[in-house]
């Protein structure tokens, strides 16, 4: 997250580090929403079939055992990447997939599932929503130890895919957020775009997908979330379904 801050500690509780395995050491390489105690949800870019998985729940400092950690393995045939995501093609969407936990998150103050947005709902132009992770700071910049988090108002289709803007890159089943100084920046793919509903809820409307390869924070270039609410039926049949 660039231009950001340090989150109040699990003040984000369904945020999840996704690691992968390299020479016996796990390393953070994306973020991930727990939507169910089975279940997080990421990008399908954040996948690649050639590697070993874990989730951590209950994370704040990546360079500290705090004590909420809950560290859970991934069985590799447990992970759903949507079956359109095309990884030579980040612009033509679907970039989102399941993980089914080996077991269940043991749910607490520190841990806890965010809510799906209605099927369908699309947010209003500057809708204000959160955007958290542990991407680099800037550019090209070192990973935080501390979760970091940015307000980011949503920028809404019209907007967003004006020609100076992201023009036919974005797609209707995207979510833009941000757009000048604040945004996403690598390391924070998978990791939610929190808006608060009606209800004094919080709801998963984003999975953090792409910024602009000029650079992170590139004016004119908001972050882009896939869309949640445009994939609904696809998660509500991959967790009935498994
Ligand atoms: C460096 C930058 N990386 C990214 O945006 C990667 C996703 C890369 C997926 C493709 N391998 N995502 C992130 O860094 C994230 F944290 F912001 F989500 C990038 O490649 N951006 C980018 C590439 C192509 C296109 C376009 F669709 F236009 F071709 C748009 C953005």
């Amino acid at each position: 997250v660039v231009n950001g801050e340090d989150a109040v500690p699990y003040s984000w509780p369904w945020q999840v580090s996704l690691q992968y395995e390299k020479n016996g050491a796990f390393h953070h390489t994306c973020g991930g929403s727990l939507i169910d105690p089975d279940w997080v949800i990421t990008a399908g870019h954040c996948i690649s079939r050639s590697l070993t998985y874990r989730v951590v729940l209950g994370e704040y400092d990546r360079a500290e055992e705090e004590g909420p950690e809950q560290v859970i393995p991934i069985i590799p045939e447990d992970i759903f990447v949507h079956p359109l995501w095309n990884s030579s093609c980040v612009a033509c969407g679907n970039d989102i997939a399941l993980i089914k936990l080996s077991r269940s998150a043991q749910l607490g103050d520190t841990v806890q599932p965010a809510c799906l947005p209605p099927a369908g709902y699309i947010l209003p132009n500057e809708a204000p929503c959160y955007i958290s992770g542990w991407g680099r700071l800037y550019t090209g910049g070192p990973l935080p130890d501390m979760l970091q988090q940015a307000l980011l108002p949503v920028v809404d289709y019209e907007h967003c895919s004006r020609r100076d803007w992201w023009g036919s890159v974005v797609k209707k089943t995207m979510v833009c957020a941000g757009g000048d100084i604040l945004s996403g920046c690598n390391g924070d793919s998978g990791g939610p775009l929190s808006c608060p509903a009606a209800d004094g809820s919080w709801q998963v409307h984003g999975v953090t997908s792409f910024v602009s390869s000029l650079g992170c924070n590139t004016v004119k270039k908001p972050t882009v979330f896939t869309r949640v609410s445009a994939f609904e039926d696809w998660i509500k049949e991959t967790i009935a379904s498994h």
